[in-house]
């Protein structure tokens, strides 16, 4: 998660689209444009408003996530980006081409080169090996056989299951039968891999997975995923930004933290009602610098001791000159250890708190919790390359959730 989507490349706008369902469109626009509801305007006309007046830009490398109660638009908003539904108006820019306006051809090259689609129901085809299937859609694209066995061997292995190439789909289990699907939406190496409800029937265990495995497919690649889920854990889980739908139009739009913190309105509050922010929050968003911190070089237990005290703090975070991590020492095993006249005073290292574990910046809050109830001291919190980045105390953990809406309701 993460990405700085504002720098990226746009690889797909979406300017002022409409679906509506039912006929002549006329009187739905009139009366949307009178602040009428899908209801109302259903009622009165029989026509029924898929979407109205989407616009937002997805953009190269980002896992876009269209959340929404049923019936909220999401499919036909997904399916409008394809042209698998047509729109009634707007516009549909893939790699700056508006596709609303392609012919047959045109729009099946564009789709060809740029799309592909995942879906629930896995639509594997029974009497096609894992490989074949895998396979399905690169014929079409007109690859060689030898270009299309290697492809689709290349797309099983990157979800592991080159082992089981030549079985077939009833022989598996599942989730691998949804890795097949993912295989297949994979080996037309697309731009844009659309995706929906893609993991809803897998078992909870499973449908982790392979959010998982779809976080570790996305690392370093430029590849951009649109997934529908109603599922806000998944949401939150996988997508670098969310659309929220509501009877047709998009209420907000943002990354998932920016939408917890600032929800548009009551429809949205109430999505993240049950939400867990301790599932949200990373680390790095919460960590603070406010504990001493020693370098190394210069670290012996009168030093270290003289500037707890002078800063009336108990522990020290021993780093390198780089910043890296070392190890915490606390006020407590210094003055033990300049008691003990056996240990040379110019050395802490009897001084450390024994398996004081740093915490990557970006795991959850989930996964200090923990490490705050272990350690006696506040968590370090460490950056990939092991760089000090601030702590996590019991104390700011507990006020970071006391901010949040809904800590009463959870924890109480
Ligand atoms: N082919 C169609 N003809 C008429 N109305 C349709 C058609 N397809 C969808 N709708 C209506 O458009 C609205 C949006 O439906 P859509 O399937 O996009 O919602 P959704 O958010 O994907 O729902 P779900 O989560 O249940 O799949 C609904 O009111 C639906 O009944």
């Amino acid at each position: 998660m993460g990405n700085d989507s504002s720098n990226g490349h746009q690889r797909l706008v979406v300017e002022n689209a409409y679906k509506i369902f039912g006929g002549d469109p006329g009187p739905a626009y009139e009366m949307l444009k009178q602040g009428k509801g899908k209801d109302v305007i259903y009622k009165e006309t029989g026509l029924t408003i898929g979407v109205q007046n989407a616009n937002f830009s997805v953009y190269a490398g980002e896992i876009f996530v269209i959340m929404g109660l049923s019936g909220s638009g999401k499919s036909t908003l997904v399916r409008l980006l394809n042209r698998l539904i047509e729109p009634t108006s707007g516009k549909i820019l893939v790699e700056d081409q508006d596709i609303t306006k392609m012919d047959v051809k045109e729009l099946t090259e564009t789709r060809r080169k740029y799309m592909s689609m995942v879906f629930q129901s896995f639509a594997l085809m029974p009497h096609l090996t894992v490989h074949q299937n895998a396979a399905f859609g690169l014929e079409i694209m007109g690859f060689t056989e030898k270009k299309r066995k290697e492809r689709a061997m290349s797309a099983l292995e990157q979800v592991g299951l080159d082992h089981v190439a030549n079985s077939y789909p009833k022989s598996l289990s599942g989730g691998m039968q949804q890795r097949v699907g993912l295989a297949r939406g994979l080996a037309v190496d697309p731009d844009i891999m659309l995706m929906d409800e893609a993991f809803s029937a897998l078992d909870p265990l499973i449908r982790t997975e392979m959010q998982d495995e779809l976080l570790k497919l996305q690392e370093g690649s430029d590849r951009t995923v649109i997934f529908i889920s109603h599922d806000l854990d998944e949401a939150m889980r996988i997508g670098d930004r969310i659309a929220i739908m509501e009877s047709g139009r998009i209420v907000q739009i943002g990354a998932p933290e920016e939408i917890m913190r600032n929800p548009a309105d009551d429809y949205v509050k109430a999505f993240f009602r049950g939400v867990d922010p301790t599932n949200v929050y990373t680390a790095g968003d919460i960590a603070t610098t406010t504990q001493v911190t020693f370098p190394l070089h210069k670290a012996g237990l009168r030093a270290v001791r003289q500037r707890l005290n002078e800063y009336d703090r108990e522990y020290a975070y021993v780093l390198r000159k780089d910043r890296t991590y070392v190890g915490v020492v606390s006020l407590n095993k210094i003055q033990q250890a300049l008691e003990d006249e056996s240990i040379n005073s110019q050395d802490i290292t009897p001084a450390y708190l024994e398996k004081i574990e740093p915490v990557r910046q970006d795991a959850t809050l989930q996964e200090v919790l923990p490490k705050l109830t272990e350690y006696e001291c506040p968590v370090p919190i460490v950056d990939s390359a092991n760089k000090y980045k601030g702590t996590i105390s019991r104390h700011l953990f507990l006020r970071t959730l006391s901010r949040e809406t809904n800590f009463d309701e959870q924890y109480a």
